[in-house]
This record gives C-alpha cells, sequence and structure tokens, in this order.
C-alpha cells in the first residue's frame, strides 16, 4: 500500500474517479453481472504480481489465459473507462487504478459499501501464465486458502471476509457437479452439503448436465452484497466445497459465525465495514508506485516503448 494515496488524480486527472463510476454504472444498468465480474477480475489482478494490470493483458500464454482465470469478465468495462481518460488525461491513469476503482464502484451498486481506494497504482510489464497457481482454487482445503492467503500477508479474518464477495455472482457447474454424486468415490455427495439444498443443487447441475451451466453462490440474494453468503455456509448451503470448508474449520468459522448473527443476533453491519478494511489491503498488494511499471496505452497489452515513463 505504500506510495498510494486517496485522490491521486485530484489535479491531474479530477474527473478520474467520476468516469470510472459513469462507465461501470452504465454497463451494470445493461447486465449487473459486471458488478460480481469486475470484483472477482480485481481479485484475481492483485493475487498475482500484485494489483498492477498483469491480468488485463491479451496474447499467447499470458496471465489471463490460465486455467484459474477462466470465465473471468469486465475486460470491455476496464477499457472503455480507459479510453475514455485517454481522451481526457492521456498517460496518467493507470489500468490498475482504473480495475480497483470500478471494483469498489461495482461492490456499492450492488448494494454493498461504499470506500475511498487509495490510488496511484501503475501498470506492470509482465504477464505470465505460469504466475496464476498463487490463486486459491475451490478444491484447497481450508490450510491452504489460510496458507495463500497468509503469503499475501492477509490473515484468517481477511480471507473469510474477501470470501464474502461471493455473496453476489455465480460459478459453472464444472465447481459443483463433483460434490453432488460420487464425492471423493464414496458414490454419496458431500456430506457437509444441506439435505433440501442438495437436492436444490441437484437440480440445476444434472448429472450429466454441461459444466458450463450457471448457479448462484448465494441461492438466496445473488445480485445483493448481503450477509446471506454466511447465513448458507453456516446452514451448508455453501455452493464451493471451499466456502462450506469455512465452517469446517475452528479457525474459520469464528469469522463466519461472526457474520451470520450466530453468535449475537444481528451483525451484518460488521460485515460490510470488515470488506471495506479487507479491501483496502487487497487493493495494496504488490502495487508500483512512482516510478514503477507504466501508465498503459491500452490495458489489454503492455505499452511497446516507454510511453510516459517518467517523461
Ligand atoms: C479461497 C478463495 C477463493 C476461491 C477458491 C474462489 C473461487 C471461485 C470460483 C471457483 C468461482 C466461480 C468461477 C466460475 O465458475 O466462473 C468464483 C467466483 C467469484 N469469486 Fe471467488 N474465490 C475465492 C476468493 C474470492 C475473493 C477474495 C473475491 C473478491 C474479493 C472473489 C470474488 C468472486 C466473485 C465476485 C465471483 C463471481 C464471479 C461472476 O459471477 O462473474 N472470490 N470464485
Ligand atoms: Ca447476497
Amino acid at each position: 500500500q505504500g506510495g498510494l494515496k486517496a485522490g491521486f488524480y485530484s489535479s491531474t486527472c479530477p474527473k478520474a474517479e467520476d468516469t470510472v463510476r459513469a462507465t461501470v454504472e452504465r454497463y451494470f444498468n445493461d447486465d449487473p453481472s459486471v458488478a460480481p465480474g469486475l470484483l472477482r477480475l480485481h481479485f484475481h489482478d492483485c493475487f498475482v504480481q500484485g494489483c498492477e494490470g498483469s491480468v488485463l493483458v491479451t496474447g499467447n500464454s499470458t496471465e489471463m489465459t490460465a486455467v484459474q482465470n477462466t470465465g473471468l469478465k469486465g475486460f470491455d468495462v476496464v477499457e472503455d473507462a480507459k479510453s475514455q481518460l485517454e481522451a481526457l488525461c492521456p498517460g496518467v491513469v493507470s489500468c490498475a487504478d482504473i480495475l480497483a476503482l470500478a471494483a469498489r464502484d461495482a461492490v456499492d451498486l450492488a448494494g454493498g459499501p461504499s470506500w475511498s481506494v487509495p490510488t496511484g497504482r501503475r501498470d506492470g510489464r509482465v504477464s505470465s501464465a505460469s504466475d496464476a497457481a498463487s490463486l486459491p482454487s475451490p478444491f484447497d482445503s481450508v490450510e491452504i486458502q489460510r496458507q495463500k492467503f497468509q503469503d499475501k500477508g492477509l490473515s484468517d479474518q481477511d480471507l473469510v471476509t474477501l470470501v464474502g464477495a461471493h455473496t453476489i455472482g455465480q460459478t459453472s457447474c464444472r465447481f459443483v457437479g463433483y460434490r453432488l454424486y460420487n464425492f471423493t468415490a464414496t458414490g454419496n455427495a458431500d456430506p457437509t452439503i444441506n439435505q433440501d439444498f442438495l437436492e436444490q443443487l441437484q437440480t440445476q447441475c444434472p448429472q450429466d448436465g454441461n459444466p458450463s451451466q450457471r448457479v448462484p453462490l448465494d441461492k438466496d440474494t445473488p445480485a445483493k452484497f448481503d450477509v446471506n453468503f454466511f447465513k448458507n455456509i453456516r446452514d451448508g448451503r455453501g455452493v464451493l466445497e471451499s466456502d462450506q470448508r469455512l465452517w469446517g474449520h475452528e479457525a474459520t468459522r469464528a469469522v463466519v459465525k461472526k457474520y451470520s448473527g450466530t453468535l449475537r443476533g444481528v451483525l451484518g453491519l460488521r460485515f460490510g465495514y470488515e470488506f471495506q478494511k479487507s479491501m483496502v489491503k487487497l487493493s495494496g498488494l504488490g502495487v508500483k508506485t512512482g516510478n514503477d511499471g507504466e501508465i498503459r496505452k491500452v490495458c489489454s497489452s503492455i505499452n511497446t516503448c516507454n510511453y510516459k515513463k517518467g517523461h
């Protein structure tokens, strides 16, 4: 986070944040699924090489071609905002910042909290598929999930809070089906799934169905950024195995309880508050500032010459 500050563009490109906001809003009004798309895209950017736009680069064996990154969306929103900002203040606003701001706006539009995003990130000049291995997988145990977050300086509390992003958006059946029919070759379903919910999931993801079929990650309010996701986890209604496992481990269960109100009733507000704090940490991972990196001309490609690199 060192080197970032709120309102970094207030004199160099005063319309930067408004432009991003208006762009995200325009796409969101047309298709609300861009909100989860942008939030996940920012997470996948930050976890690999830091929040420096590496996930946005197209080409052979760039980060976005890694399996971990299949199904990412929101690239068009970032590129659209970028081209407007290049017209307004050429060479000033980084793609990494646009994505960080867009993720914040997406959460706000989905009814979640809003917060001030420290800016001043610069774009990286490397994007490689093999680096995507640091991303968590839905098959990861809690220990591995904790380790992957710890490697980034993120605590158990940050892990559970940030995974709360799954309160919006969808998964494909390929990450669900194996839990429903022949889980770890027992011939049965994953025993941590609530019985009624199991039947519902089996209807949504039939045994020989299309693995690309989409299912909401939060069965009740998939478009609303609320605490419902945590109640589902508590009740055996987590869709991803990695999400449900957060209830099966002491360290992470405590945080789920805090948000699902199992402990003391209405603690929903706390999730919104903690989410902002954890997002500012996530958004500050491995950032490039000052003269590091560059300001890309186009978010999908690293500059060919030193466009605006300190001159
Ligand atoms: C242990 C950590 C995590 C794992 C294993 C995980 C895994 C996944 C998987 C498998 C999907 C479905 C992908 C697909 O089928 O298209 C997904 C979707 C999503 N993830 Fe995560 N995730 C994790 C953490 C996070 C974090 C930290 C965020 C953001 C702060 C996040 C935001 C999202 C969102 C918003 C979606 C829905 C995307 C959409 O509907 O387009 N996830 N995640
Ligand atoms: Ca929700």
